[in-house]
């Protein structure tokens, strides 16, 4: 395996950006009796920046909108959903005739469904299909397939015939023969046990060589942590915090975040505490700071105000008591 070009966050500000995703909300109207009441906001001012050869690890509990995330910069969701902000890619905006053109093959989705696979098609031709060098096509599927352990024989079958296992690697061969230059993994270590898990993130990793940049969706924090260079923190439809793997370390006290310290506590080398209480439901609306309702430091002035994002320490927060 080739070394892994590793990049400090503090030397990536000046490169160029991949994915820059800045103020990004995402609702959809409700409507009662035929009339739209009002709009249940799922995304809220979603910032994130990711360079070539990054891991950026986007962790939130489930519903928290990070399937959403995924499926508005490849420009694939429901119809009822509407967005605000802006998305770069390369530096250029991400309009939806760019996401039509270049979705698949300079930005590839590995789906959180295993049902994403079509089942009328055998394995070895889906993942053909998605090689832009056709003459090496069965070449380079075949590579793939070896790299990632599949059976010699997984080429010929359909989906049904795979494991649930199988099905997810023949999922992220697809990503992995594309010329993708941002990968988007969905979710791609549910519930798996720990050896399973760490087979799976080595192949995650391998994705992000070649200067390939990697948006990895989780709500595993302890997966996250194992292969990202940054995370993401989502809560109640916004990013609390932007942190860099290395300030997990230690006793987490170069974490920024209440709720990501709390994170840090909830994680079975720590003290497995988990924290009271549970995320807000979608469309739930806050004056002031999302966590305020959960947060040990929460004063007054919190219920009131919104936190804006900032820099500290080389990572982002929104909270007005982070310390420096
Ligand atoms: N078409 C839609 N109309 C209205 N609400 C929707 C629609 N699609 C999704 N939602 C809501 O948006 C929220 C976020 O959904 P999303 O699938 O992005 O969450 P997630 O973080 O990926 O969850 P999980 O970890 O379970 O995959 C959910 O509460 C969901 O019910
Ligand atoms: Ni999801």
């Amino acid at each position: 395996m080739e070394k892994l070009k590793k990049i400090p966050f503090s030397e990536t500000k000046e490169m160029k950006s991949l994915l820059e995703v800045k103020d990004f909300s995402l609702s959809f109207p409700q409507y009662k009796k035929g009339f739209r009441e009002s709009y249940i906001e799922v995304i809220k001012d979603f910032e994130l920046t990711i360079h070539p050869g990054e891991i950026v690890a986007v962790v939130g509990s489930s519903g928290s909108g990070k399937s959403l995330l995924a499926d508005s910069l490849l420009g694939i969701l429901p119809e009822n959903a509407e967005i605000k902000g802006k998305i770069y890619f390369e530096g250029v905006a991400l309009t939806a005739k760019r996401q039509q053109q270049i979705r698949g093959k300079e930005i590839s989705l590995i789906p959180q469904s295993v049902m994403a696979l079509d089942p009328l098609m055998k394995t070895g031709q889906q993942v053909q299909s998605s090689i832009q060098n056709k003459k090496e096509k069965k070449r380079i599927q075949k590579e793939a397939f070896q790299k990632l352990g599949l059976p010699k024989d997984t080429h010929k079958k359909y989906p049904f015939e795979l494991s649930g296992g199988m099905a997810r690697r023949v999922l992220i061969a697809t990503a992995m023969v594309s010329e993708a230059k941002l990968i988007i993994a969905d979710e791609p270590t549910p519930g798996l046990d720990e050896q399973a898990l760490e087979e799976t993130l080595t192949h995650i990793k391998q994705l992000s060589e070649n200067d390939r940049g990697m948006m990895f969706i989780t709500h595993d924090i302890h997966a996250a942590l194992k292969i990202a260079d940054r995370i993401a923190v989502f809560y109640g439809g916004e990013t609390v915090e932007i942190a860099n793997n290395e300030d997990f370390l230690g006793k987490g006290e170069n974490l920024r975040h209440p709720y990501t310290k709390a994170l840090w506590r909830a994680l079975p080398e720590n003290d497995f505490k988990a924290l009271k209480g549970n995320q807000p439901e979608a469309g739930e609306v806050f004056p002031g700071c999302v966590f305020e309702p959960r947060c040990p430091i929460a004063t007054d002035f919190c219920k009131k105000n919104k936190p804006k994002s900032a820099m500290v320490n080389n990572g982002i927060v929104r909270c007005f008591y982070a310390e420096s």
